[in-house]
C-alpha cells in the first residue's frame, strides 16, 4: 500500500487521548472520502460502566462517557470489544494504548494484519525488556510485520477534543506515506508536520513523561515561585531534560536526529505542556502534598486512565543498570528513586 491508496482506518484503544483522536479522525475521513473509507473501527477494552457495557454506550450516545465526556465521536466511529473484529479489513492502523498493555495488544493481531498494512504509534513510553530498549513503532513493526511510524506532540487530549489550538509531529520514514497520515489527522486548529525521525519523535514523548513528574514534585513542594524559576528546581530540571533527552536518545539510539526535540512538537512544546497541565504531573504533584503512592493516586485522580511517567522511569532505570549508566542521568534516576525507593521528593535539589 502506498500514500495513494484508499485507506481503511482502525483505532486500536479508546481511552483519552484514543478517544481524542477518534473525534479527529471520524470527521476527516467523511470530509477526505477520497482518500479514505468513510467508517472507522475503535477497539475498545470492554467494561462495565454504570450497569451497562462501555462499546454499547459509545455506540448509542457517540460520546466515550467515561474517558473522553462531552465529546461527540460521530456516528461513523463503531467501538467494537473483539480486537480482531476491530481489525478486520482493515489498512490503516492507529495504536494508542498505554503502553503497557501494547506488548500483549500485538500478540493477539499476529498473523492477522496484512503485510502491505501501515501502522502509526501514538503511544508514549519505551519498551524494556532483556537488556534492550525499543520505541513502540519498532515494537508494532516487528511484532505485526508492517511499516509503522509515531506520532507525538504537545497534545493534551482534553485540549485537542476541545479543539483548541495545537501541534503535532508524524515520524515517517517514507514521506508519502507520512503526509497520508498527517492528512487524515489534520485540522485547521490541530497542525501536523512531518519528517522522518520516527526515533526522535518517539523518545520525545517518552521521556517528558518522566520529566513531567519531576515538575509535578516541584509544585506540590511549594517552594514558592523564586524556587520555581531557580536554576536548581525549574530551570535546572528543565535544562537537564533539554540535555538529557537527546543525550540519552543519541546514546542508545544512534540515528535519532536531535533537531527534532528543539523544533518539533514532539520536543520541548510535550515538555513544557506536560510540566504545565498532565496527568503526571497533576500525580506527581499530589504525591508530594498527600504523600500517597502513585498507583493509589492514579486510581482516586485519573477514573481509570493511566500514568506512564512513573512506568517509564521504572522501565529506564532497569535498563540503565543493565549498562552501569545510572549516574550519567540524575534526573531520569531520581525520579524513580522517589517514586519506588523512598528518597524524598525535597531531596530534589541535592540530587541534580
Ligand atoms: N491522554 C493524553 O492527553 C495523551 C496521551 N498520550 C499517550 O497515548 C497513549 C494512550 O493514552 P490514553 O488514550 O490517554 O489512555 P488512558 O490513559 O485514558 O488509558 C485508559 C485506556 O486503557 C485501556 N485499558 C485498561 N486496561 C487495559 C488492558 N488490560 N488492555 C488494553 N487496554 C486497557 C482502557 O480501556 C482505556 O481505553 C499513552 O501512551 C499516552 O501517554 C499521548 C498524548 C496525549
Ligand atoms: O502526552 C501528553 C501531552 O502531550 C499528556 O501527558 P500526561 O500523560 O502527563 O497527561
Amino acid at each position: 500500500m502506498t500514500g495513494q491508496d484508499k485507506w481503511k482506518v482502525a483505532i486500536v484503544g479508546s481511552g483519552n487521548w484514543g478517544s481524542a483522536i477518534a473525534h479527529l479522525v471520524g470527521k476527516n475521513v467523511k470530509a477526505r472520502s477520497d482518500r479514505f473509507d468513510t467508517e472507522v473501527k475503535m477497539w475498545c477494552f470492554e467494561e462495565d460502566f454504570e450497569g451497562r457495557k462501555l462499546t454499547e454506550i459509545i455506540n448509542e450516545k457517540h460520546e466515550n462517557v467515561k474517558y473522553l465526556p462531552g465529546i461527540t465521536l460521530g456516528d461513523n466511529v463503531i467501538a467494537e470489544p473483539d480486537l480482531t473484529k476491530a481489525i478486520e479489513g482493515a489498512n490503516a492502523l492507529i495504536f494508542v494504548l498505554p503502553h503497557q498493555f501494547i506488548g500483549k495488544t500485538c500478540e493477539q493481531l499476529q498473523g492477522k494484519i496484512p503485510a502491505h498494512a501501515k501502522g502509526i504509534s501514538l503511544i508514549k513510553g519505551v519498551d524494556v525488556k532483556d537488556g534492550e530498549i525499543h520505541i513502540f513503532s519498532e515494537v508494532i513493526s516487528a511484532k505485526l510485520g508492517i511499516e509503522c511510524a509515531a506520532l507525538s506532540g504537545a497534545n493534551i487530549a482534553n485540549e485537542v477534543a476541545a479543539e483548541a489550538f495545537s501541534e503535532t509531529t508524524i515520524g515517517c520514514r517514507d514521506l508519502d506515506v507520512g503526509k497520508k497520515w498527517a492528512s487524515l489527522f489534520e485540522t485547521e486548529k490541530f497542525r501536523v508536520a512531518v519528517n522522518r525521525d520516527v526515533l526522535g519523535v518517539s523518545l520525545g514523548g517518552a521521556l517528558k513523561n518522566i520529566v513531567a513528574v519531576a515538575a509535578g514534585f516541584v509544585d506540590g513542594l511549594q517552594w514558592g515561585n523564586n524556587a520555581k524559576a531557580s536554576r536548581r528546581c525549574a530551570r535546572v530540571l528543565v535544562e537537564l531534560a533539554i540535555d538529557a533527552t537527546p543525550f540519552f536518545a543519541l546514546e542508545f539510539f544512534p540515528g535519532t536526529e536531535p533537531e527534532t526535540f528543539v523544533q518539533e512538537s514532539a520536543g520541548i512544546a510535550d515538555l513544557i505542556t506536560s510540566c504545565l497541565g498532565g496527568r503526571n504531573r497533576k500525580c506527581a504533584e499530589a504525591f508530594v502534598t498527600t504523600g500517597k503512592p502513585f498507583d493509589q493516586l492514579e486510581k482516586e485522580m485519573l477514573n481509570g486512565q493511566k500514568l506512564q511517567g512513573v512506568e517509564t522511569a521504572k522501565e529506564l532505570h532497569q535498563f540503565l543498570k543493565t549498562r552501569g549508566k545510572v549516574d550519567e542521568y540524575p534526573l531520569f534516576t531520581f525520579v524513580y528513586r522517589a517514586a519506588y525507593e523512598g528518597v524524598k521528593p525535597d531531596s530534589l535539589t541535592a540530587h541534580i
